[in-house]
């Protein structure tokens, strides 16, 4: 009964909302399913939206990431504001085999930042389909230099293969804990009115 009582209780993990936004197909919901489930699916299903839950260990602090897969953009699409006012990062989705998605990201980064009014938010750039080696259009260094030019990380993965996914979530985590203005959930003894 009372050695409960002596031990240090466990820290409750951060919660950290994180939103995959990229052109579609670029294999948004294989690196998200992969990351959870740890499969790959070849078939494609077009996703309208899912979200997902998963424990994530960082520099020895305990995350629960809500990860939400969304629909696949295109320039024509209206930028959703759900996707911008209670997310914590952003994961920029391309497939290395496909310069339009890789422009797709900057039209969508824009719209980030004009919903947002900010001129940065918490992103990671991920080249996905890096297995595809045959079938490339963008080459890694074009994805460092967009990354140094708006000061974020990038990281090219393969869902296929597994390749890098864990990372590029450690990454997402790393970038949001970078950002000092991190609302925490609101707690209720602190209300002011
Ligand atoms: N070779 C290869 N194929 C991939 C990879 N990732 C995804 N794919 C394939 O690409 C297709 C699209 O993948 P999805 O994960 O459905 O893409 P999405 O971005 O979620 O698509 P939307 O829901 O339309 O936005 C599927 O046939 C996947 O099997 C990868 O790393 N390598």
């Amino acid at each position: 009964m009372s050695s409960s009582a002596s031990q240090t209780p466990a820290k409750s993990p951060k919660l950290r909302r994180i939103a995959l936004l990229g052109s579609r197909a670029v294999g948004k919901s294989s690196m998200t399913i992969q990351f959870v489930e740890n499969v790959f699916v070849d078939s494609y299903y077009p996703t309208i939206e899912n979200t997902f839950t998963k424990p994530i260990s960082h520099q020895g602090q305990e995350y629960q990431a809500e990860i939400i897969d969304t629909a696949g953009q295109d320039e024509f699409s209206i930028f959703n504001g759900k996707h911008a006012l209670d997310i914590h990062g952003y994961i920029l989705v391309y497939s290395v085999t496909s310069k339009l998605s890789f422009d797709m990201i900057k039209i969508i980064r824009d719209k980030i930042l004009n919903y947002t009014g900010t001129d940065w938010v918490p992103i990671v750039i991920v080249g996905n389909k890096s297995d595809l080696h045959g079938q490339r259009q963008i080459s890694t260094e074009e994805g460092e230099e967009l990354a140094a030019l708006w000061n974020c990380q990038s990281c090219e993965t393969s869902a296929k293969h597994n390749e890098n996914i864990g990372r590029v979530f450690e990454l997402m985590i790393g970038e949001i804990e970078k950002s000092t203005s991190v609302p925490e959930e609101p707690k209720s003894e602190c209300i002011i009115l």
